[in-house]
């Protein structure tokens, strides 16, 4: 290994061909050189964030206003394989499920090393394995007396590695952590870049979270490095970056001007995005949100975001990506499975009547639906003429919605996400609860949503006041709902008294943690 690094994770078979000295050596030169700037991206994070909390409100980036109004730049249109991206599945890296999702019929699939995956070391490294054998189009596996193999069409791949703030703690250079980020792109474009191009792909990426332009233009310094390390045209590196923070919502266009020659798509990461406004009007009270429940897609600000993405990407020749419904099918009850393939019809009829050139779904079962709505409604194979009319004022981002705010939405929160994050903790990163997808973007709004009733002084609907005492009573019979729900056996083993620590930890806090997966990483799994 090259000198100065360093990989403090477990050895398992198969590790040691992701983990080979050149890829390791290439995922180091690309720390050495930018990772000064990401520390500093993310110092910039924080003064952001103290600059709201002081009361400033948050708008369109004046400095970019010449990006903004130039009529005539476009971003590089789209290789062959991302023209026509109508339905996307979205999943974990899990063997099983990356062949299932590649089979599924979409047309793409995200392969998510990012919230659909708890970061431990091994669900990294094995998910790199799992790519990596998919992008050769040799993944296989036998599990439980079935065979699972690729068919002769599968879905376009598209990775999507951790976002900026998350550290990778077993490899160290210099004795330095690596950014997650620079681990998971690194390792996957070093190994697959050129099987992906031989097979008629391309190495493709989902950047998530991202809340400046210039931690687009990051991305754009790190692929045309790359590139020239890998002896690869620029444009190979193909990106579609989630628009899921409120201020990336406010620099939607400059994302799209930084990474021109990469970016083929904006995509609406609406769970993040929930998130993300909770967190930038953490010390508003003038902008707490109603029940998590409440906050649809058809909400004024949430619908005015999906239409700004839209218009900001056809104008510059970028697919505008819709999002995920949480409904996910329902086993042994029709009656909640029709309720359930509806209200995911019905957002997909939005989307694809508001402009979007395709979506996402959650399961497999639920690409045919998907497919009909696109099919029926855009019988392009994208819609990059439709310009949604009108433009998004700060207002329009920014003002919430009314809505009731009740003690069923504080326990539903607490339920999820004591639920959520022992999943987590036991490595699971994608869970379906009460008949809804949950990943860490959704126990995101869960836990920020409570810390700013709390700090709010939120008075619920019923009359109660969100205090200390209200979310430990809650949690505690939530930890008793769940004892029952899972049976003593499961729940002493199962993370659940550990999650509601995590969790009860977070909303009590004095000051709002930028992430939940933080300090849950630095105390359960960077060890
Ligand atoms: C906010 C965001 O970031 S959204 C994007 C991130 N989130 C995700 O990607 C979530 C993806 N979805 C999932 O992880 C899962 O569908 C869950 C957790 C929601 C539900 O999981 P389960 O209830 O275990 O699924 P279920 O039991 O119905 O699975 C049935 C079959 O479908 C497969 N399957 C389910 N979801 C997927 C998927 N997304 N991709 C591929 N295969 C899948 C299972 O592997 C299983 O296969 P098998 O019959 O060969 O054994
Ligand atoms: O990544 C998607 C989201 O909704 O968040
Ligand atoms: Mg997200």
């Amino acid at each position: 290994m090259a000198t100065g690094i360093e990989i403090t994770g477990a050895l398992r078979p198969g590790y040691e061909t992701i983990l080979t000295d050149a890829a390791l050596a290439f995922v180091a030169q690309l720390h050495h050189m930018y990772e000064p700037t990401r520390r500093s991206l993310l110092g910039a994070r924080e003064q952001h964030q103290a600059w709201w909390n002081a009361g400033h409100g948050i708008d369109f980036a004046g400095e970019m206003s010449s990006v903004r109004d130039d009529p005539f730049w476009q971003v590089r249109p789209a290789p062959h394989d991302l023209t026509d991206r109508r339905v996307e599945i979205t999943g974990p890296c899990d063997r099983k499920m990356v062949i299932n999702a590649l089979n599924s019929g979409a047309q793409c699939f995200m392969a998510c090393l990012e919230d659909a995956s708890a970061p431990t070391w091994d669900v990294m490294v094995q998910g790199q394995v799992n790519l990596r054998d998919a992008a050769a189009g040799t993944i296989s596996l036998e599990d439980k007396g079935k065979s699972y193999t690729l068919n002769p069409k599968t879905a376009t791949l598209i990775a999507r590695p951790r976002g900026w703030h998350l550290d990778e703690a077993h490899m160290l250079v210099d004795g330095e952590r690596v950014s997650g980020a620079i681990f998971d792109f690194g390792l996957y474009v070093f190994h697959n870049a050129r099987a992906l191009l031989a097979r008629g792909s391309g190495p493709y990426f989902y950047l998530p979270k991202l809340e400046h332009y210039l931690e687009a233009r990051l991305w754009n310094n790190i692929f045309t490095t790359a590139q020239s390390m890998l002896d690869l045209p620029l444009g190979t590196i193909r990106a579609t970056v989630l628009i899921e923070t409120l201020p990336g919502a406010f620099m939607a266009e400059e994302i799209l001007y930084e990474l021109r020659d990469h970016i083929t798509a904006l995509n609406c990461g609406r769970w993040d995005y929930i998130f993300s406004y909770i967190k930038t009007f953490q010390a508003d009270p003038d902008k707490v949100l109603p029940d998590r429940a409440a906050v649809t897609m058809t909400v004024p600000f949430m619908a005015k975001y999906a239409a700004h993405v839209v218009r900001t990407c056809h104008k510059r020749g970028a697919h505008a990506m819709g999002g995920m419904s949480a409904f996910i099918p329902v086993k042994d009850d029709e009656a909640a499975n029709e309720r359930a393939f509806a209200a995911v019809r019905a957002d997909k009829e939005r989307e694809a009547s508001l402009g979007h050139d395709g979506t996402w779904v959650a399961h497999p079962g639920l690409v045919g639906i998907a497919r009909e709505v696109f099919d029926r409604l855009m019988p392009t194979p994208n819609q990059l003429s439709v310009i949604p009319e009108g433009h998004a004022t700060a207002a329009d981002l920014t003002t919430p919605p009314d809505g009731p705010k009740t003690l069923a939405g504080l326990t539903n929160n607490i339920n999820v996400g004591i639920g959520y994050i022992a999943a987590w903790l036991r490595g699971q990163g994608a869970v379906p609860l009460h008949n809804l997808m949950e990943d860490a973007a959704t126990a995101e709004i869960s836990r920020t949503q409570l810390w700013q009733w709390r700090v709010s002084d939120v008075v619920l609907d019923g009359g109660e006041t969100v205090d200390a005492a209200l979310i430990d009573r809650v949690t505690d019979e939530q930890l008793a709902v769940w004892k029952a729900a899972v049976g003593d056996n499961f729940f002493a083993t199962g993370k659940y008294l550990e999650a509601a620590d995590v969790f009860r930890t977070l909303v009590l806090a004095d000051e709002l943690a930028p992430f939940l997966t933080l300090p849950a990483y630095e105390h359960y799994f960077a060890g």
